[in-house]
């Protein structure tokens, strides 16, 4: 009998101890959260949000769970994870709480069904809402980070693929697509996926070229469609809201069209005609100035633009633009990527009828 009762009180106690120190887990990964949310994204729904979850979580824990507490005889204190250290970027910190504040809210589903049934029913709806906020931070996170990006490198073909692409990130770079027209697939979903990650490192946003396919696969941040391409609206159906959808435009009605069917982004080109889509004549200044007007979405200026007409494709009300050649091709893309952005950046994002 005693040792019946001493048992059943050990098994009380871990239980507390497991509660106390997952509310705590939880708690904390949320705080980190809400603060990206807030000085960050300044997301006051999204900030608000976690402030409610942290207070649902404070209300479950209870002095009593509290007084469980063994923070010197807990062996787990001393225990990191070899990814603590390890933080590249702000993403890398959102994904890492993120995860850290499931797992916790998990534990508190199990445990808590055992301790309360109440409580594990909380700890589950908690769980699910974190989930959507996740989806919507991520989300929001794409969006700003386009908005924010004056400077868009489009990729080709060479042997320094992983090499150039990395020296341009080191240069500032925030915004990559992987375009390779000619490559099989096998090679194209190796190369997407080594991309993914470096750019996932540096903290830019990485998107695929025409494939909506390998865009999923690799967990790309999004597609750029030509108008060859699918539909928007069969990619969307395939991407679900929170992914980038980018659309190439060639004249005033392109860009309309894409607008009303949801691109997030427009390319507007080719503002000169260039090598690297041969054929395809150029749309001019007439066109560059009409979409400096009427682009409701960020929009890239693309097509024959190098370091030397920079300034006349900036005088034409240019903020942003997107590069193949003029990057990949440069003997130092990193000091290139320099340039292009400190030219760039002194024309303001700012001010442009969607940036409210
Ligand atoms: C930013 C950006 N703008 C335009 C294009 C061209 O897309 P598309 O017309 O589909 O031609 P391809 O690139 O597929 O040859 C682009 N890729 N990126
Ligand atoms: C891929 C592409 N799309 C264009 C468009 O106008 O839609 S122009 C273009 C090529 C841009 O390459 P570069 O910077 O080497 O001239
Ligand atoms: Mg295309």
């Amino acid at each position: 009998m005693g040792n019946t009762d001493s048992q059943a009180r050990f098994v009380q106690l871990a239980l507390c101890r497991i509660l106390d120190a997952n509310l705590d887990r939880a708690r904390e990964g949320l705080r980190t959260i809400e603060e990206w949310c807030r000085f960050g994204l300044d997301n006051a729904l999204l900030t608000e949000e976690c402030k409610q979850l942290r207070q649902e979580l404070a209300h479950w824990h209870t002095p009593a769970l509290r007084a469980a507490r063994d923070t010197p005889g807990d062996a787990g204190t001393v225990l990191t994870h070899p990814k603590e250290a390890e933080r590249s970027s702000v993403q890398a910190v959102l994904q890492a709480n993120l995860c850290r504040v499931q797992e916790a809210l998990r534990v508190l589903e199990e445990y808590g069904k055992v301790y309360s049934p109440e409580m594990g029913a909380a700890c589950k709806q908690m769980r699910y809402r974190v989930y959507t906020l996740e989806s919507q931070l991520t989300a929001d996170q794409r969006h700003q980070l386009l908005e924010r990006s004056s400077l868009y490198l489009v990729t080709s073909p060479t042997e320094n693929l992983f090499a150039t692409v990395e020296a341009a990130l080191k240069g500032g770079l925030t915004l990559v697509q992987y375009r390779d027209k000619t490559a099989d697939d096998d090679v194209r979903l190796r190369n997407a996926q080594k991309l993914a990650h470096i750019c996932r490192h540096y903290g830019a946003l990485f998107i695929v070229n025409d494939r909506v396919d390998l865009a999923i696969a690799v967990d790309a941040d999004g597609v750029h469609l030509g108008q060859q391409d699918i539909p928007i609206a069969l990619a969307r159906q395939l991407l679900g809201s929170q992914r980038l959808i980018g659309r190439s435009t060639h004249c005033p009605e392109d860009l309309h069209r894409a607008i009303d069917e949801g691109a997030d982004y427009i390319g507007v080109g080719p503002v000169y005609e260039t090598p690297t889509k041969a054929g395809r004549p150029a749309a001019g200044f007439d066109y560059v100035r009409y979409a400096a007007a009427h682009a409701t979405v960020p929009w890239f200026a693309i097509g024959g633009i190098d370091t030397s007409n920079l300034p006349d494709v900036l005088a034409a009300n240019v903020k942003r633009v997107a590069i193949v050649r003029a990057i990949m091709h440069a003997d130092q893309p990193t000091l290139t990527t320099q340039y292009f952005l400190s030219q760039l950046t002194q024309q303001p994002l700012l001010g442009t009828s969607y940036d409210h």
